[in-house]
């Protein structure tokens, strides 16, 4: 039976609420300054904890809690005499439940202005040890770090006279010890990533010690492959616009691949102002177009490689309507993907409930941090967010791009920047016209892109070709010329570029460098 519980919580969100339920049911309430403030002046029966243990709360709040009479409460195990019987000596009376949750450290360190002190300040003490001490003895007390959990501690309360049963006590224990290790966390990464003048945390810094934090969203039937276990996790609070922001409006579960390919879709078809459509498969483009409408663009990407984009990922950054709806419906697609579907879109894919529609809110923040894992570590790295400006480009050759060149060019290099190295991808009026991907010599990637766009009967003459990176031969080059290529655009920066350049003028075409290499693995 819950007799006595003691609030303290920062953010105060429905405790005012949940506490009037306790007092209903009859619970003594203990509380610190600001809680017990709020709560007093809304008319909840409160005891200051300052006057339950007779010491003033001090140090600016520093100490209010840490006292034996509130961790002795919460720590002695009723089913020991012994530990009964010191209770009784001392005249402390049991806790049995705790509703804490902790000064904002992770909001206050996301702050530009935030300084070491403000940081500091904000680390709190008193509420994980009484986190912790109520989670170690969760067979006798409810402990309560979230929320959005005071509903289900009510209705079990109201459903058990009064208790809450082992298993509920001992789920939000194992909350508790995630919610403090993530906390020490956050301090942990936020002080090792100081800069020199202890201040400010360095942005780009790479913390000595790091601690990743996710939620797990679900579990898959199988990983990459089905002798694989997997599981999908996401940041605890996703960026804007990503992935795990999805709501999934229709389909099977995703799978493991789903995911990987839907993020490759969505990631790329959102680097595109006007109205985009990508359709990916294992993780490449194989058709991206824009267009004036997304069934226009739908029908441009689909074109570049229509056998492989048969069970693709689709993705669209425009509401997608009914119209491109009936047209993608056409196809054995996977998942298909939009900011938002039209009722009219909704009802196409009504009659094909495999597939899976996933919404998700068009935003172009980045993550902090990619990440790749190897045999025994973790790689790093800011992600490849850069967009080259038509300012930044270089013309090193003799001829000069017309405009629709450098459009399409433009469009080229943004579609690089989505395939696996080594990329090559030939483009025409706003969509892909050849894509050759993931080889380990530029030159085949070349011949690949020139004969996937042979077998969907598309000409290569006067397209634009983008290299994800520097050729570092002429020959490379030859082959793009060869089938069709007016005009070429790389990063530039080889030993050896004075040959390539060479190379463009006695071919004729128009050479740009971006300065800028998008390698993507
Ligand atoms: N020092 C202590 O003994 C202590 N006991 C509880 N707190 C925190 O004080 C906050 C609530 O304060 P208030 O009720 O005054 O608004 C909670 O976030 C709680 O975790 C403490 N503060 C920091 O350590």
């Amino acid at each position: 039976m819950i007799k006595q519980a003691l609030i303290s919580v920062s953010d105060k969100t429905g405790v005012l609420e949940f506490a009037k339920a306790l007092a209903a049911q009859g619970v003594n309430i203990l509380s610190t300054g600001g809680t017990a403030k709020l709560l007093a002046d809304n008319g909840v029966k409160v005891t200051e904890v300052a006057d339950y243990t007779g010491f003033p709360e001090m140090l600016d709040g520093r100490v209010k809690t840490l006292h034996p009479k509130v961790h002795g409460g919460i720590l002695a195990r009723r089913d020991l005499p012994e530990h009964v019987a010191a209770l009784e000596q001392h005249g402390i009376p049991t806790i049995d439940m705790v509703v804490v949750n902790l000064y904002p450290f992770q909001q206050t360190v996301a702050k530009d202005q935030c300084t070491l002190e403000d940081a500091i300040e904000n680390i709190d003490i008193g509420g994980p040890t009484m986190l912790r001490s109520s989670a170690k003895n969760h067979k006798d007390v409810v402990v309560v770090c979230d929320p959005a959990d005071y509903g289900r501690v009510l209705d079990e309360m109201k459903a058990n006279n009064g208790e809450v049963g082992y298993d509920t006590k001992f789920a939000l224990a194992k909350k508790v010890f995630a919610h403090t290790a993530q906390y020490d966390g956050a301090i942990t990464n936020y002080l090792t990533a100081l800069g020199e003048d202890k201040q400010h945390a360095t942005r780009s810094a790479y913390p000595q010690t790091l601690n990743l934090h996710f939620e797990k969203v679900q579990e898959m039937r199988y990983g990459e492959n089905p002798h694989q276990s997997a599981a999908f996790y996401r940041d605890l609070a996703p960026v804007a616009g990503s992935l795990a922001n999805y709501r999934q409006l229709q389909g099977k579960e995703l799978s493991y691949n789903n995911i990987a390919d839907a993020d490759a879709a969505w990631e790329c078809v959102k680097t595109f102002e006007e109205t985009a459509c990508v359709i990916i498969k294992h993780a490449n483009p194989c058709g991206v177009a824009v267009g004036a409408s997304p069934l226009e663009a739908y029908g441009k990407a689909l074109q570049t490689d229509p056998t492989s984009a048969f069970g693709g990922i689709i993705a669209f950054n425009r509401e997608l309507d009914g119209k491109a709806a009936e047209a993608v419906a056409k196809q054995f697609v996977e998942v298909l993907i939009a900011p938002a579907f039209t009722a009219e879109a909704k009802q196409v894919f009504a009659a094909k409930q495999n597939v899976r529609l996933l919404e998700i809110p068009l935003d172009n923040a980045v993550n902090a941090y990619d990440f790749k894992r190897v045999g025994g570590g973790l790689l790093l790295q800011s992600p490849d967010a850069k967009n080259v400006a038509v300012a930044e480009l270089k013309v090193v050759t003799k001829k000069q791009p017309s405009p629709q060149q450098m459009q399409d060019l433009m469009f080229a290099w943004r579609v690089a920047k989505f395939v696996k190295s080594n990329a090559i991808v030939f483009c025409a009026n706003g969509m892909t016209m050849g894509v050759g991907a993931g080889q380990m010599s530029r030159i085949d990637s070349a011949r690949i892109a020139s004969i996937k766009a042979q077998n969907a009967g598309l000409s290569l003459a006067n397209t634009a070709v983008a290299s994800d990176a520097f050729f570092p031969f002429r020959d490379g080059l030859d082959v793009v010329v060869d089938a069709g290529a007016t005009c070429v655009i790389h990063p530039g920066g080889s030993m050896r570029d004075q040959e390539v350049i060479d190379a463009a003028d006695e071919r004729g075409v128009v050479m740009l460098f971006t300065g800028t290499r998008h390698f993507r693995h």
